[in-house]
């Protein structure tokens, strides 16, 4: 089995602008929270992907597949996976200048990723349309000329300050050294 599904896109998509500010194709992209789980530093547990900008509304990155993220034995946990999918395509919507959250996430999980490996993440804006942000991505492994697996997500424009205001952050920082 193989990467199924294709994201139905609704006819009304905007005309979309790649944001002034963004890092160039090449660059890093910024770690948007430290503590967050998918990119942050100071997490104590975390993926901390390095994601790099592409051109137009393209993101890459890549991830060794490390023990604590096993799930079968001997290959990576589907959570883990859908994590970095998660963080790789919200990191594509910020090329077009929104900040976003995750509304819908589907992933096609077509062959086991062993522990040891390297996947490596495309990931692209395919449109806009009012708040929703369309994103898809694959992930890619040496030896294997099809994606292993490949998602599909939803993002939803959202006022930063608004929208987390009230939580209360984790405090638990990574040991130092
Ligand atoms: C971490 C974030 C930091 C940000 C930095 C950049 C990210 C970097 C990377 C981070 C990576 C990690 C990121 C993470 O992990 S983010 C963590 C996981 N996600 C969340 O916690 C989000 C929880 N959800 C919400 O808070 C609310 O639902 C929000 C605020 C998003 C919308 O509630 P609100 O009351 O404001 O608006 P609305 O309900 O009218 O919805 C608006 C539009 O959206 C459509 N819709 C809604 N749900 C769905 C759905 N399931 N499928 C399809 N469409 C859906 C809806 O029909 C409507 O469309 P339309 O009627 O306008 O056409």
């Amino acid at each position: 089995m193989g990467v199924k599904h294709e994201l139905e896109l609704p006819a009304n998509l905007e005309p979309m602008t790649r944001h002034p500010k963004v890092p160039g194709p090449g660059e890093p992209m910024r770690v948007h929270h430290s503590m967050c789980f998918g990119c942050g530093l100071d997490a104590p547990v975390g993926l901390r992907l390095n994601v790099t900008a592409g051109e137009d509304f393209c993101v890459t990155a890549t991830m060794p597949v490390v023990d604590w993220m096993q799930g079968g034995p001997g290959v990576i946990h589907g959570g883990i996976l859908s994590a970095a999918f998660d963080e790789v395509m919200g990191n594509a919507s910020i090329l077009i200048g929104v900040p976003v959250v995750t509304v819908n996430l589907e992933i096609d999980y077509a062959k086991p990723i062993p522990l040891g490996s390297t996947l490596r993440f495309t990931a692209e804006v395919l449109g806009k349309s009012g708040r929703k942000v369309y994103v898809r991505s694959q992930a890619y492994l040496d030896g294997f000329e099809a994606p292993v697996a490949a998602a599909y997500g939803i993002f939803v424009e959202i006022n930063l300050r608004k929208h987390f205001e009230g939580y209360k952050e984790g405090a638990v920082k990574a040991p130092q050294g």
